[in-house]
């Protein structure tokens, strides 16, 4: 028994101090472990039942609703028996309160402040207030002092103050781990009471009612309830239990507690009716509800345990999600840095080289849509007769030319090879532009979830990614032009000697097979040209041979531009994206290293509270454990 006091005590501790209680949204544990709720009638005992199993005057008294926010009051028991009985206050922590009229006082200040701040003239407020009592005299116990019921609103109250209170007292017992203390004044009819109405409500088995008769030194004259605390009258399954409590006079006349105590069992036991039931007397009240609060705790450890666990794995999993702590001596913060910036580096070369997002977008630039821009150039425009004998004509004159008109070749290839700029330039565009995207998506990988949480550092590298990828597009892009400038410059005497050679070739095959032929295909040699008129046939031939040579540039390119890009941009993007920063890195003093990294407040404090509430579940979960 002692041992699952000691329990109860530390789970409820433990729940203090992880600020968790009974209406807190996230409750962790309190929702769990069982709690007394004492409920009523307006006026019918219950804020001097609760002060009786205390055993101090701490609460604020008089008629109508006295009462008026829910007062949660964990009573702790301490170890030393000569140490001073003290109350704190939720709302004011660390502030131990000896004097019990003080804390009388302190529920009745607070109840005012928090219903002015509600505003609205409200007489009632479901916001609880949260005492802890520690004392050596007292039992674990958490109780809830609720705001009494009522069916007719007294005192010039609102109409609406009736479903207002059982609306806030049925918030307060409808959860399974709730034990409702039904008290019932003696001296008025059973069938009236409002406690055991909304006991029925929510317990209609009775599993977690206690009923608790008040008043029973002022029943009728010739009236007892000797029935039913026998059970003859009302069958509650966990039983009835009798109390007297000091009257209006005693409090006014500061009967003490240790008096009205003696009083009461004087009172019991010197009438023959109550002499021989147990059921009486607030000491056994209170007994009582340590045995049944220990009864409850051990039937729900198992689950307490279990829900404790899952909390535990769920904080474990947010802690990781927010990362390690960040220490500030030079060498572990620059350590952190390069880190994080080598992990950005090798992310980015891991989706480059895999698949969809990478790789594989990079491989349709250069098989796709260098392709189709390529082949959709409007190079029939510059080959049209018309077009070709314009070039000719001004490039060469109108001498008939002895060979081949070179200079109108060479501006017809010319004008070929410009329109076959703009797509490899654009081919460069796109890669550049995945890149790009690459390096978003980098940073936002599982692996850099580290690097999110410093915003400078995290710009930094994203925009040193940026410059760096910005320098190898340009250098692409000269490389680029260079290799198409290159096909430019090709264009040599040995191009027209194929271009003869190649003729006889077509009119005569037993000579050696000229490479430019092979290149070009047979139909460029064809008598296809001896149909025409001869000025025409000269302007056709030009017009073949150049688009052949085209033809041949253009394959050329679509196997040089992505060696190009690949050998100038995505090669050196994997091998040193951050090699700059990096360096610059290495040269940073620890202030300015710090501002790279320093972490907002807002992650720091919430890897605080997580860890806080992780060492005291832990604590929590490893009672439990020791003690099934
Ligand atoms: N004679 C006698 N008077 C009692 C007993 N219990 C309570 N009273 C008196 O009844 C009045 C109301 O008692 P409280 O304990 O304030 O009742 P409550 O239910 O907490 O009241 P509210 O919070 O206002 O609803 C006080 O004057 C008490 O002195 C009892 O057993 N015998």
């Amino acid at each position: 028994m002692e041992r699952v006091i000691g329990l109860v005590n530390k789970l409820q501790q433990i729940c203090t101090s992880l600020g968790d209680n009974a209406l807190s949204p996230q409750s962790i544990l309190w929702n769990r472990l069982p709690t007394i709720v004492v409920v009523g009638g307006q006026s019918s005992g219950k804020s001097s039942v609760l002060e009786a199993v205390v055993g101090r005057d701490f609460l604020p008294r008089g008629t109508g609703i006295v009462t008026r926010r829910p007062l949660v009051l964990q009573l702790v028991k301490t170890d030393d028996p000569n140490a001073q009985d003290y109350g704190e206050f939720s709302h004011a922590p660390g502030r131990k309160i000896f004097n019990f009229d003080d804390i009388r006082e302190e529920i009745e200040r607070e109840t005012e402040r928090h219903l002015g701040k509600v505003g609205g003239n409200r007489v009632v407020s479901p916001d609880p207030i949260y005492l802890t009592v520690y004392s050596n005299n007292v039992p674990n116990l958490t109780l809830v002092d609720m705001p009494g019921l009522t069916k007719v609103p007294i005192d010039g109250q609102p109409p609406s103050i009736v479903q207002e209170l059982d609306d806030m007292a049925r918030q307060y017992v409808k959860g399974d781990n709730a034990i409702i203390l039904a008290v019932t004044p003696a001296n008025a009819d059973l069938a009236t009471s409002d406690a055991l109405r909304m006991a029925r409500d929510v317990d209609p088995n009775g599993d977690r009612t206690i009923g608790v008769l008040t008043k029973v030194d002022i029943m009728d004259r010739g009236t007892d309830c000797r029935d039913v605390l026998l059970g003859k009258t009302l069958k509650l399954k966990h039983g009835w239990v009798a109390v007297v409590n000091r009257g209006q006079a005693d409090i006014n006349s500061k009967v003490t507690m240790k008096d009205a105590r003696a009083k009461e069992m004087e009172f019991f036991q010197g009438k023959s009716e109550y002499q021989d039931l147990q059921n009486t007397g607030t000491t056994f009240l209170a007994d009582k509800l340590s045995a049944h609060l220990i009864n409850e705790i051990m039937k729900s450890l198992p689950s307490i345990q279990s829900y404790i666990e899952g909390t535990i794995a769920k904080l474990q999993k947010e802690l990781t999600a927010l990362g390690g702590d960040v220490s500030h001596s030079r060498g572990a913060m620059l350590h952190m840095t390069l880190q994080l910036c080598r992990k950005l580096e090798e992310a980015f070369s891991h989706i480059v080289d895999g698949g969809k997002d990478g790789g594989e977008k990079i491989l349709d630039v250069f098989e796709i849509k260098l392709k189709e821009t390529i082949n959709k150039l409007p190079f029939q425009k510059i080959l049209t007769l018309k077009n070709v004998q314009m070039v000719v004509n001004e490039a060469d004159g109108y001498q008939p030319h002895i060979i081949a008109p070179e200079n109108g070749y060479r501006r017809l290839i010319e004008d070929g090879l410009s329109l076959l700029r703009d797509p490899a330039f654009n081919a460069v565009e796109l890669v550049h532009q995945i890149l790009k995207n690459i390096v978003t998506m980098a940073v936002n990988t599982p692996d850099c979830r580290d690097l999110n949480r410093f915003f400078n550092l995290k710009s930094e590298c994203i925009n040193h990614a940026a410059s760096t990828l910005e320098r190898l597009r340009k250098d692409a892009d000269a490389m680029v032009r260079q290799l198409v400038d290159m096909e430019a410059s090709y264009l040599s005497a040995s191009f027209f000697r194929e271009i003869v050679a190649a003729e006889s070739y077509a009119y005569d095959p037993s000579r050696p097979r000229p490479a430019f032929y092979t290149l070009t295909g047979d139909n460029l040699f064809e008598k296809r040209y001896d149909n025409m008129p001869p000025a025409d046939a000269h302007l056709q031939k030009i017009s073949d041979h150049v688009s052949a040579y085209l033809a041949i540039v253009k394959g050329q390119l679509l196997a040089t531009v992505p060696k190009a890009i690949v050998h100038c941009m995505v090669v050196p993007a994997k091998a040193g994206l951050l090699t700059e920063l990096a360096e610059e890195v290495a040269g940073k003093e620890e202030p300015q290293l710090r501002r790279l990294i320093n972490e907002s407040e807002e992650i720091a404090g919430q890897r605080d509270t997580i860890r806080k509430r992780l060492t005291l579940l832990q604590r929590a979960s490893k009672e439990i454990a020791a003690f099934m």
